[in-house]
């Protein structure tokens, strides 16, 4: 998408001169930022900066002590219980403690969002779920319980249930958290190519400089209770700002495998399951 186009219609996410905090604590003040559909927006900042509360004045679980926080270009504090309900079906949230069930299914998990919102068959359903699981690299861990996956591949089956309902906004709140190096250059991709596949705009709290600047288009970082610096990844490299270049680090790697290998227990899975819902 270019500039231009993604910039046609009002930000989907636009914070003005906001300030945010709990009770008469402020944490961040006179703060703008702007989100447009296409875009991902990493933002980035200390532990205890501030990141979490901005998504959280973003879907209204928090309202702004001063400024206008709109989102689908309507005044989050002016909304009602019902728009901002509306709103919020609109957007898919990835909150670090984004706990699966522990009792259902992978499989069972992602389709979860789909049966409670959705009046999609078994059938459909199950094609639905099978392409995000795929798209995270775990299709053939669709009949495992959640106990019987890594912290790792719970956080990715986290990010397939936050997309299946293919949301206008998606907030994820650390979602490399616990990745190995492999799995999170490959979210990071993913991150990017689900949102330019489904136009939505992106934003993402991360610790992860090295990945979340391969894809974001936009970075905002928050330090000291005020918005630090912002701009293109590249524009926030080169600033001197001391806070903003002490988190620039290396990337790693190592030879750790991202798919899910194929096993015969998943075959006879996906074939009974395919059976059950002709
Ligand atoms: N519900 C709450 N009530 C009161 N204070 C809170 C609440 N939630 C967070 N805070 C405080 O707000 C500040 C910012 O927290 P926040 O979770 O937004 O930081 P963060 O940048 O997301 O941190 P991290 O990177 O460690 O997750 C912290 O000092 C925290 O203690």
């Amino acid at each position: 998408m270019t500039a231009e186009s993604r910039h046609s219609s009002p930000p989907v996410i636009r914070f003005t001169d906001v300030t945010l905090g709990y009770d008469t604590r402020v944490i961040l003040r006179d703060l703008s930022l702007e989100v447009n559909k296409g875009e991902v927006v990493a933002l980035i900042g200390g532990s205890g900066s501030g990141k979490t509360t901005l998504l959280r004045a973003a879907t209204g679980q928090i309202r702004a002590q001063k400024g206008t926080v709109t989102v689908f270009d309507q005044d989050v504090n002016r909304m009602t219980p019902q728009q901002l309900g509306a709103a919020r079906r609109r957007m898919g949230v990835l909150f670090q403690q984004g706990a699966l069930f522990t009792d259902l299914s992978v499989f069972s998990n992602v389709a979860f969002p789909l049966r409670e919102l959705s009046n999609d068959s078994e059938a459909v359903i199950l094609e639905k779920v099978l392409d995000k699981l795929d798209q995270v690299g775990l299709k053939r861990a669709a009949h495992l319980s959640v106990s019987e996956i890594s912290g790792g591949m719970a956080r990715r089956v986290a990010l397939a249930r936050a997309i299946v309902l293919e949301p206008e906004i998606i907030l994820f709140d650390e979602p490399f958290a616990g990745l190995d190096p492999i799995s999170l250059g490959m979210t990071a991709r993913l991150i990017r190519s689900l949102t330019d596949k489904l136009g939505c705009a992106t934003v993402l709290i991360t610790h992860d400089l090295e990945e979340s600047f391969l894809i974001a288009d936009q970075v905002y970082m928050v330090g000291d209770g005020s918005l630090v610096v912002s701009g293109t990844p590249d524009e926030v490299r080169q600033s001197d700002n001391s806070l903003a270049r002490q988190f620039l680090k290396g990337a790693s790697s190592g030879p750790v495998v991202f798919e899910y290998p194929p096993s015969d227990d998943f075959d006879r899975w996906l074939s009974r399951h395919r059976e059950g819902v002709k």
